[in-house]
């Protein structure tokens, strides 16, 4: 049973604010209730299916929770805990934790999925001919993320997502699209779970709650390689004389990236190819091009006074809008991956996998949804380049200091080999030449870069001098 109202509400309130995946930390809560609760497991431990609707700054965002309800909890589950007993009052007798950690219950989505059952405003679906196993154990991943994803065994990964969109989420919308059109680059999807339209009192669209689909399990995501090629790049032992630093040629390390960013930067082309088949490209025009520009501009404004230490690269930042204006032609727009960096791409022996469509968690459903010239991709990526090359750097205590200014150098290097990697492998596949379109390019690595600042500012801000020594770089 559910504990009471007020209780809950209290206790999610002090607890969510605390979650990797809450996507409003800089603000406080106002006001938190449950929008709707479904029971999807009757007993102890029970489950029930939450939509929070949370209040800050005035506006209201729903979160998606699966609230586990027992009456003893199990040590294993202790870091899971949301509320209860002792403290709660004499009305509280059993514990409330995130069910996402408890295998027990995550089994039930399974069984759902597997009979495409409805249950309350939830419907769970799946792809035409799927047989679900339901006998798996879920594991959480541990990666960062916006989202929570519970691994069944070895053979499914369900991302729930946790800030929950105004319909059809992009992540399934477009990994169907993808998977029906055969597209080898992204995990197959086998069902959703979606709200029913109107049954969270809104429109009349299903509302996306979470996706099962292959899990690769060889895949090795690209940014744990790229970090690794960097650290045996770093520990690289023939130092050149001062004079040759500026020619550092990055292929000497073993281990070598620049094969896998070229044959990552092909796999890009593909998807894009998949994409602009399956959803159409439009052409947006030159005036549509300069509003772009001027967005792009305003949106370094507003950083620059939430974020003061961007200030001093402002005005190299705003050139590149500028000529983006300058130069504006019509461009032709297609469906793009959004949020496009070496933690979403998978690497496995049958070759790079993307992940994630759903755009940058930062930006509303409208902006995310918006169609976009694909070298917003390319952009992304080679941002993550910049961001793999320092990590090390300006992350991690295990770099030797007194070879600080030489990393800097030899960073810029490794970055510049696996950017031309990328670019050389996605133009040979048929994407717009990186090379042919600079000023397009630039004003997008920009774009990232001025959100990514924003982004570590609220979410990470130990990691917010990352960007601005690439910056710092880029913009000399
Ligand atoms: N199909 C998959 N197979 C293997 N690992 C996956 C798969 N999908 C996601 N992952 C792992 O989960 C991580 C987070 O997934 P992602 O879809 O990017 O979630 P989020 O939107 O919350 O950031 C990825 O970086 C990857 O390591
Ligand atoms: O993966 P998400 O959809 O949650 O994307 C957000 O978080 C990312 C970090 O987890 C963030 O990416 C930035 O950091 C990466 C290294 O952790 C780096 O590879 C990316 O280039 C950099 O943008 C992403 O911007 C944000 O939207």
């Amino acid at each position: 049973m559910l504990p009471p109202e007020s209780v809950l509400t209290r206790d999610l309130a002090e607890w969510l604010p605390r979650q990797r995946w809450f996507g409003g930390k800089d603000s406080p809560v106002e006001d938190l209730s449950i929008g709707t609760a479904t029971e999807l497991r009757a007993g102890d431990p029970g489950l029930y299916h939450l939509i929070l609707d949370v209040r800050q700054n005035g506006a209201t965002d729903r979160y998606q929770l699966l609230l586990g309800v027992r009456r003893d909890l199990p040590g294993r589950l202790g870091y899971a805990r949301i509320g209860g007993p002792p403290g709660g009052g004499t009305a509280v007798t059993q514990h409330t934790y995130d069910a996402a950690h408890d295998p027990d219950l995550t089994r039930t989505l399974l069984e759902h999925l597997a009979t495409g059952a409805s249950v309350g405003p939830l419907r769970f679906r799946h792809v035409p001919g799927a047989r679900i196993r339901t006998d798996l154990t879920s594991l959480p991943i541990t990666a960062e993320q916006s989202n929570t994803s519970l691994l069944f065994g070895d053979a499914y990964i369900c991302k729930l997502f946790r800030r929950l969109g105004d319909g059809v989420n992009l992540d399934l919308e477009v990994n169907l699209a993808l998977t029906r059109a055969g597209c080898e680059h992204v995990p197959a999807v086998h069902g959703w779970i979606e709200l029913a339209p109107g049954g969270d009192g809104a429109g009349g669209q299903p509302v996306t709650l979470g996706l099962l689909s292959d899990y690769l399990r060889t895949g090795a995501d690209g940014w744990s390689l790229a970090i690794a090629s960097v650290r045996d790049w770093f520990a690289h032992t023939t130092e050149p004389e001062d004079d040759e630093w500026a020619e550092l040629d990055a292929s000497a390390a073993g281990g070598d990236f620049a094969a896998e960013a070229e044959r990552l930067g092909a796999a890009t082309a593909d998807v894009h190819r998949a994409l602009a088949d399956a959803f159409g490209v439009t052409v947006l025009p030159a005036d549509d091009v300069r509003a772009l520009a001027a967005r792009m501009n305003e949106e370094l404004t507003g950083t620059c006074r939430a974020v003061p230490v961007l200030a001093p690269h402002a005005k190299a930042l705003t050139g590149a809008f500028i000529d983006l204006a300058a130069q504006a032609e019509p461009l032709p727009v297609q469906r793009v991956h959004g949020d496009y960096h070496l933690g979403q791409v998978l690497r496995s022996e049958s070759g790079w996998s993307l992940l994630d469509f759903e755009g940058e968690p930062a930006r509303t459903q409208s902006e995310r949804r918006a169609l976009s010239h694909p070298l917003r991709d390319v952009a992304g990526m080679l941002r993550s380049f910049e961001y793999a090359a320092r990590f090390l750097i300006t992350r991690s205590g295990t770099v030797p200091l007194e070879s600080g200014g030489h990393l800097e150098t030899r960073a810029h290097a490794w970055a510049a080999r696996n950017r031309a990697a990328f670019c050389r492998g996605y133009a040979a596949a048929g994407g717009p030449d990186p090379a042919a379109h600079a000023v397009l390019l630039r004003a997008f690595e920009f774009e990232k870069a001025v959100y990514e600042v924003r982004y570590e500012a609220r979410h990470r801000p130990a990691w917010l001098p990352v960007p601005l020594k690439s910056l710092a770089h880029l913009t000399a």
